[in-house]
């Protein structure tokens, strides 16, 4: 297995792995793959319930695993939870079987983005953003360390994201991806 073979997002929560990663694995005809979904079907429960009885390292265990699962798997698309880059295994299985994809999203947009969302228990505190903020200071630095493509979400609408990211994927996976160029 070569790197170009995978493809994995990594990002702050609500940066759009799942929504992007969904779009990417139909154009280039992958299997999609999200390690929090697999979670919870492993599990049959939602993440705020594995943190509830577990505690977040009973969650991180969890998704070291998971990601060292899906990242000996060939041909495919995978969104990472936001967390996934603090387990330097993860960094390390990442980097050695895909191309890795940084969304980068500002935490005031990704405020926005989560704040009608419950299921993230890291942004259920008083100051959601304030955690949003201290977590893109810790966490920018490990995003940009694994990755290969780096992609501000900015403003753009997540078609125009997709679209610039088609772009820089097709020469860096040339040979090996297969799009279909109906999207
Ligand atoms: N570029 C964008 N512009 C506008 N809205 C977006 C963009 N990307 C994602 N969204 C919206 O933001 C929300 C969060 O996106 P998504 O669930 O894909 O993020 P995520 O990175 O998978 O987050 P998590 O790490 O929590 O799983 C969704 O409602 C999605 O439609
Ligand atoms: O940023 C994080 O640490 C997390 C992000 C989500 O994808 C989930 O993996 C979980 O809610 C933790
Ligand atoms: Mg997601």
């Amino acid at each position: 297995m070569s790197k170009q073979d995978n493809l994995y997002l990594v990002g702050l929560m609500g940066a759009g792995k799942t929504t992007v990663g969904r779009l990417l694995a139909r154009h280039y005809g992958r299997t999609f793959y999200d390690s929090d979904h697999e979670i919870e079907a492993r599990t049959g429960v939602k993440i705020p319930v594995i943190f509830e009885i577990e505690g977040e390292a009973g969650f991180r265990k969890r998704e070291e695993a998971m990601i060292a699962e899906l990242t000996h798997l060939s041909g495919v698309v995978l969104a990472t939870g936001g967390g996934a880059v603090l387990s330097q295994t993860n960094r390390e299985n990442l980097k050695n079987n895909g191309v890795v994809i940084y969304l980068r999203g500002m935490p005031e947009q990704l405020y926005e983005r989560t704040r009608h969302d419950r299921n993230r228990p890291l942004l259920q505190t008083e100051n959601p953003l304030a955690r949003l903020q201290e977590l893109f200071r810790q966490r920018d630095p490990l995003y940009r360390e694994v990755a290969d493509v780096v992609v501000d979400t900015g403003r753009q609408s997540v078609s125009g994201m997709t679209r610039a990211l088609y772009g820089k994927l097709d020469s860096l996976t040339r040979g090996l991806a297969q799009p279909d160029t109906a999207d």
